[in-house]
């Protein structure tokens, strides 16, 4: 491996790495700047522009979902790894490590399942991306990432947000400095009106991160072309347009495979009258090696950046996990044992401080025998229950009927009026008991870590495990 395929495949591991540790740019997590720093390739287009089409020509198999409105629902991280002449391509999927796809139909349904495991049946949209390496000896060393095609408006079954959640979830990626645009347009539709163009001029004015692509060169009315583009005369860029043709629609129902759609791409090129003279420098295996190349040659310079940002993040996660402490095990056995002796020092830290040994239960104590009292004798009895008062409540509760036996209906008026009365202090009782034993966990929880860092210390210095 060359030292430039290692870097593309060390940037691949540290953007999986990140996915997996919940980064995927945007977040407000401390990675979210190590995703953003990494340069990749983000493929851009409106809906039917040839995306797809693009993509599986890059690698040279159909690979992708398909059907009618937003198939691409999720960010799609294609890592293309070249490997010997000969050998069996195979797929992966980050979240399905252990697994080998050599069936690319498989691939595509599980694309398809995944994005439906984060997003529902429905048609939402997710921006945590799915990651899919593809071994092949036909492909270049090249990282893309598959995003959903713009659309204008929302269709039937779509929420009404979808367009902006669309275009801001592209926007997100394009926007990064580091990323490089693959703007996809179909050559037979005006390129003025192109949405992939667009966004691309606003994040990227001066185009020097932008790759124009033209797909549907062969779908042009007859007697046009599309050399003022792919000359650069109509719409100048910095790097130089490519013109692709995939396979068309009847192409895909006869299941034309694609290296032999490649083939008949590069005798397009190689006999059109008039795109013969660019011939060398036009279809997607052209365009994947450019890729390849321009990716390289940006890591290369990112490199320096990434280093020190990967260091400045160990830097912090090290000076971090000096405060958190040391590992407490390796093996879940261990950890468990750790746990439940936490667990178990706790309750018995908690229960000495409330029984007695240590401080604190006595201040529950104080609260019933100091606050509570004092509260009671500032209540209000001596009118409550006045004789006058007494009177006053029994010959109102009874109305114009005489009671015969004794005036129930007084004392239960009498009763709840002072209970009410109790209600403000002993409520107050239970606030102060409640604060006093929060404040006894937060304590206790203190003691326990000191307490089992001290058991540390000990098995540390006599070599042996204390619990
Ligand atoms: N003739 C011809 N047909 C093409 C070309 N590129 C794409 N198509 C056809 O255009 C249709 C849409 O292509 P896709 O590759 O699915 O486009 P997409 O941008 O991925 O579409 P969505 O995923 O729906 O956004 C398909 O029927 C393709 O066969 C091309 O260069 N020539």
């Amino acid at each position: 491996m060359t030292t430039m395929e290692s870097l593309i495949g060390l940037v691949n591991r540290i953007q999986r790495a990140c996915t997996m540790l919940g980064d995927y740019g945007g977040g407000d997590n401390a990675f979210s700047s190590l995703w953003e720093a990494l340069p990749s390739v983000a493929v851009v287009g409106g809906q039917s522009s040839g995306k797809s089409s693009v993509l599986e020509s890059v690698v040279g198999r159909d690979f992708l979902p398909r059907g009618s409105g937003i198939v691409t629902r999720r960010p799609l991280v294609l890592q293309l790894h070249k490997t010997e002449d000969g050998s069996q391509e195979y797929a992966e999927f980050l979240h399905l490590p252990k697994r080998r796809f050599t069936d690319f139909s498989m691939v595509r349904k599980e694309i398809q399942d995944e994005t439906d495991r984060v997003t529902g049946k429905t048609k939402q949209i997710s921006p945590i991306p799915i990651h899919l390496s593809i071994y092949s000896p036909n492909v270049v060393n090249l990282t893309l990432i598959d995003l959903p095609g713009l659309t204008k408006v929302a269709v039937e079954g779509q929420p009404d947000t979808i367009v902006e959640d669309i275009e801001s979830m592209v926007r997100s990626y394009v926007e990064k400095p580091n990323s490089v645009i693959l703007a996809i347009s179909p050559a037979n539709q005006d390129i003025a009106t192109s949405d992939a163009m667009k966004l691309a001029r606003e994040v990227d004015p001066t185009g020097e991160r932008t790759f124009g692509v033209l797909t549907k060169l062969d779908l042009m009315d007859k007697g046009t072309n599309a050399l003022d583009v792919l000359e650069g005369r109509s719409y100048r860029l910095q790097h130089p347009w490519v013109g692709i043709v995939n396979r068309s629609q009847a192409d895909i129902n006869r299941n034309i495979d694609m290296i032999v759609a490649r083939r008949k791409e590069r005798e397009y090129f190689a006999t059109s009258p008039d795109y013969g003279h660019l011939a060398g420098k036009m279809g997607s295996e052209y365009l994947a090696k450019l890729l390849s190349k321009h990716l390289e040659s940006v890591i290369r310079s990112r490199i320096p950046s990434i280093t020190s940002l990967i260091n400045k993040s160990i830097e912090e996660l090290e000076s971090e996990m000096d405060h958190l402490g040391r590992p407490i095990a390796v093996d879940a056995g261990a950890q468990l044992y750790t746990i439940l002796e936490l667990c178990r020092a706790f309750d018995r830290i908690f229960k000495e401080h409330l029984d007695g040994g240590r401080p604190g239960g006595d201040r529950i104590y104080g609260v019933f025998d100091n606050q509570l009292p004092a509260a009671l004798r500032k209540l209000p009895f001596d009118r409550h229950l006045s004789l006058q008062n007494v009177k006053k409540v029994v010959s109102e509760a009874d109305g114009y009927q005489p009671h015969l036996i004794a005036p129930e209906q007084g004392y239960r008026r009498l009763i709840e009026g002072s209970l009410s009365y109790f209600r403000g202090p002993a409520e107050a009782s239970a606030d102060a008991v409640h604060f006093v034993l929060k404040e006894l966990v937060r304590k206790s929880i203190g003691e326990t870590q000191v307490e089992l860092y001290k058991l540390y210390l000990i098995s540390e210095l006599t070599g042996k495990f204390m619990y």
